[in-house]
């Protein structure tokens, strides 16, 4: 399916410090809302878990309901004040007796227009560098989530959902322009493939990416990568932070997008004949 922005679109990604309290986490994050939106931002897009430290341990302590919890209402209300779409980075989210790591979507009335729960559980084991279950306490989401907005569909992924190039690929076929990866990478694997996997997913599926992690906290018992980053459907990197706390801007040329697709047509090019990509999810 071949689907274009209609419009001039320019991106907030806040690289934000996220510490023990909730509370202080979400004042924060909707101060840099505020800045992004000075700044000129349409889509304002935080990172993973925003609002508590990243951990087994922290996420049944610091998860809430959604969309009446304290950081939904807050999100909410924010968008409707900045008009512009806020991603949500994402939050533990609980959910009868089970817990789920969430991003919103609000639109800019403040309307919850999308949910999406991680659907790649992050259970690595790296002996001599990180190993992590969030299967431990987590549940998966089972459901891809797009949504629509008046520059153009936008897919949703978080953090280890970006290693699986089929969830990319399928939000390109089911014609989205832009995929937003909240994410919290680590010093094991952030090195080398934060940024490889977000240019690779740009480049595969000829679309704009932006991956937005928590700044880096060397105290904390998990240390992000940082480095959040926004890449276009050339693979060319469009901003990157380094580690510290951050609120970077990304302008999306739709132009550039589609001369790449008719100059390197491989959307038309798939050998569906040979393969294809079977969606057994309503989107
Ligand atoms: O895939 C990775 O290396 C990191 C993933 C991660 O940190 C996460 O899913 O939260």
């Amino acid at each position: 399916m071949i689907s274009m922005c209609k419009k001039g679109l320019r991106l907030g990604l806040i690289q934000l410090s996220v510490g023990a309290n909730k509370a202080n986490n979400v004042q924060n994050a909707l101060k840099f809302v505020k800045k992004a939106k000075e700044g000129g931002s349409n889509i304002i897009v935080l990172p993973e878990c925003f609002n508590a430290p990243y951990g087994t341990k922290y996420f049944p302590e610091y998860a809430e309901s959604i969309p009446d919890g304290e950081t939904s209402r807050a999100l909410s209300a924010a968008a409707k004040e900045v008009k512009a779409y806020i991603v949500g980075g994402s939050i533990p989210e609980r959910d009868g007796s089970k817990l789920y790591n969430t991003s919103t979507v609000w639109s800019p009335d403040g309307q919850l227009v999308a949910k999406h729960r991680k659907m790649h559980l992050f259970d690595i084991d790296i002996p001599g560098g990180i190993t992590f279950k969030e299967s431990e306490v987590l549940s998966p989401g089972n459901t891809p989530c797009i949504f629509d907005t008046e520059y153009c569909k936008i897919g949703i992924g978080i953090c280890y959902d970006i290693r699986f190039f089929e969830l990319a690929a399928l939000y390109r076929k089911a014609g989205c322009d832009i995929l937003i990866y909240p994410g919290a990478f680590n010093m094991t694997t952030g090195p080398l493939h934060w940024d490889l996997l977000a240019r690779a997913r740009a480049v595969d599926n000829q679309v704009f990416v932006a991956a937005v992690s928590p700044a880096r906290d060397e105290k904390a018992d998990y240390i992000a990568y940082g480095h959040t980053c926004a890449v276009d459907p050339w693979g060319k990197t469009l901003a990157q932070a380094g580690a510290e706390e951050e609120l970077l801007f990304a302008d999306i040329d739709f132009e550039t997008m589609k001369n790449i697709r008719q100059q390197i047509p491989v959307s038309h090019q798939k050998r569906n004949d040979v393969y294809d990509l079977v969606v057994k999810s309503n989107l």
